[in-house]
């Protein structure tokens, strides 16, 4: 086998506060974040949103000492790989491709071309593929192969999502049984995960398999814990004004405070690193709304970051991975498979011309009123609630 290299994807985070607007810009640019039907209002509806959402993002990333620790821990995690495929036998150069923040994809790829790596193993730091994250990237990547033809001599492979991984399953039930043990009754702790929502849209009309992988991968880890504690699914960090993933969280803690649950031991399950929405999102606004509806202890499960049994399973992964029949970016990414904005509009009138039209006109009215109620500071759309 020639020399083999593992891309780690990943979302990437601002790492000092200024960051934060250029980071969100890259965010709601990507069209498999917001679609609109004129893609040339893609970028300045990206510059009005991170622009209106910079000052309330940045006060959660003050929040938490000023930036986001995923770099840092994306790093961590790429060393205990490479040293965990090292002790196996399998010599790897790990890369770290980030979609919206440093290091971009395009830098590893620019490296993974200087290190002359021949075995590619296309691996994102999601459990669950949604279009949104894994779909964005494997996209990106898709393109970069198509625009540069000497991409054509590394022979890749792409796992396109793994929560169903036995050592992720048993990390996770060991972390949550953990923090059950804390607590003064073990047998009475609610186990709620929280999984970051996508918009319902994604699932409904672009066949999503993220809904769908996440509530399989909460039975796993239920069955793995081998108790009898009742527990939630709901999902978290909604953004704009369509309809997302239900319950949301706040909603159902406070529907479990009033059903009489006390104690909660909250799981993040859509991602494996501690972020702004754990730490931030999870350990202090939740916590809040919690403590109010009368929840007595509030324990969370800490991520997995560089959890010895997932970081070695990971390793077992790629080794099977190279051995494995290989997966194409084509066999992932439907090419035909779009997101798009106004979800209501398209499923009250289905996916037709004039409905394209009319969500192309909504989007260019919608536009000109954010951009006067900028320009002016006042007025009446306060849509931008939304954002
Ligand atoms: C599986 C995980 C994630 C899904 C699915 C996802 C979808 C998704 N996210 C947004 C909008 C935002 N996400 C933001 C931060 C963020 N998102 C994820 C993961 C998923 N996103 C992570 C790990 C992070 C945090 C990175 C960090 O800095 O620590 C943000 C920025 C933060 C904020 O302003 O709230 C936005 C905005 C959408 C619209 C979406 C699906 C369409
Ligand atoms: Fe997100």
């Amino acid at each position: 086998m020639g020399r083999v290299g593992v891309l780690l994807l990943n979302l990437g985070g601002p790492e000092q506060l200024e960051d934060v607007r250029p980071f969100l810009f890259n965010l709601f640019a990507d069209p498999e974040i917001i679609r609109l039907p004129v893609p040339w209002l893609q970028k300045p509806l990206a510059w009005l949103i991170s622009n209106s959402r910079a000052k309330q993002s940045q006060q959660n990333y003050s929040q938490i000492g000023g930036g986001s620790p995923l770099r840092r821990i994306t790093e961590q995690q790429a060393t205990a790989l490479q040293q965990s495929l090292e002790a196996a036998g399998q010599p790897a150069d790990i890369y770290i491709g980030m979609r919206y923040w440093y290091p971009f994809t395009e830098e590893a790829i620019a490296r993974i071309k200087r290190d002359r790596i021949e075995e590619l193993v296309v691996l994102p730091l999601y459990p669950q593929y949604s279009i949104s994250t894994s779909g964005s990237s494997f996209r990106l990547l898709q393109k970069l192969w198509k625009e540069d033809p000497s991409l054509e001599s590394i022979r890749y492979t792409v796992i396109p999502s793994w929560y169903a991984r036995p050592g992720y399953v048993k990390a996770m039930a060991e972390l949550i049984a953990q923090e059950l043990d804390q607590l003064p009754d073990p047998s009475k702790g609610h186990v709620f995960f929280s999984a970051h929502g996508v918009p319902v849209s994604y699932v409904e009309e672009n066949g999503d398999p993220y809904q769908r992988e996440i509530e399989h991968c909460v039975d796993l880890i239920m069955q793995a814990l081998g108790r009898s504690n009742q527990h939630t699914l709901a999902y978290q960090s909604r953004v704009g004004p369509v309809e997302w993933l239900q319950p949301y969280t706040e909603d159902a803690i406070e529907e479990l405070a009033e059903q009489g649950v006390n104690d909660l031991v909250v799981v993040p399950i859509s991602f494996v690193s501690e972020h702004i929405e754990t730490l931030q999102e999870i350990d202090m606004e939740y916590r809040e709304i919690a403590e109010e509806a009368g929840i007595e202890t509030f324990r969370r499960v800490p991520a997995l970051n560089t959890h010895p049994g997932f970081i070695d399973d990971m390793a077992k992964m790629v080794m099977e991975s190279l051995e494995s029949p290989r997966r194409l970016f084509s066999d992932v990414v439907e090419p035909d498979k779009q997101v798009k904005i106004y979800p209501q509009e398209r499923s009250a009138w289905g996916l037709t011309p004039v409905a394209e039209v009319w969500n192309g006109r909504l989007a260019m009215v919608g536009f000109l009123a954010l951009m006067v109620e900028l320009i002016s500071g006042h007025g009446p759309l306060h849509l931008v609630g939304l954002l």
